[in-house]
């Protein structure tokens, strides 16, 4: 089993170790890193992990600006990730932090790190132990702030 990790030099935190050391954590799994400059560049680096780099799933992650151009270009991103997962029939999970998810740096930091973790996660149970993933399922689990939880009536 082989999980491709992405990542960029735009982020403000390396997104890509943290997930690296928490796919570690939980698996023992072989990992191929490449880094791009910008989330426009993940989609085609994914491409490239999956088709000449023999990867079982992706981990895409990118941190955009929170300006109104940068969530442009996020959507942008994520669509040509999607592409991606429909060209290859792999998993691509995307681990996109906006900068104004956080209230000031010390958050941002906390809140990529976490999220590029939790996903990581999800990352191992979509491909070694997917009964984890179906017992989560209606559980509102969201990564990096508090999960949501289920809604009850
Ligand atoms: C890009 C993005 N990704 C995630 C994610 O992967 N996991 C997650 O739990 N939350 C994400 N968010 C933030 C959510 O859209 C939402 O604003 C928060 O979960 C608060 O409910 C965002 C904005």
């Amino acid at each position: 089993m082989k999980v491709g990790v992405c990542d960029t030099t735009f982020a403000r935190v390396n997104m890509g170790a943290a997930a690296v050391d928490e796919l570690r954590r939980h698996a023992s799994v072989a990992i191929e890193r490449y880094t791009v400059p910008g989330v426009k560049d993940l989609p085609v680096a994914a491409k490239i992990l999956i088709e000449e780099r023999g990867c079982d799933i992706v981990m895409a992650l990118g941190m955009p600006g929170g300006k109104e151009k940068d969530r442009l270009c996020a959507h942008e991103a994520s669509q040509g990730l999607i592409q991606c997962q429909l060209m290859t029939n792999h998993h691509i999970i995307e681990v996109f932090v906006h900068e104004d998810e956080a209230k000031d740096d010390k958050e941002l930091a906390w809140l990529a790190e976490q999220r590029a973790r939790e996903h990581a996660e999800n990352t191992v149970k979509l491909i070694l132990r997917p009964d984890a993933l179906i017992k989560e399922a209606g559980t509102g689990q969201r990564q990096g702030f508090e999960d949501a939880g289920p809604a009850r009536h």
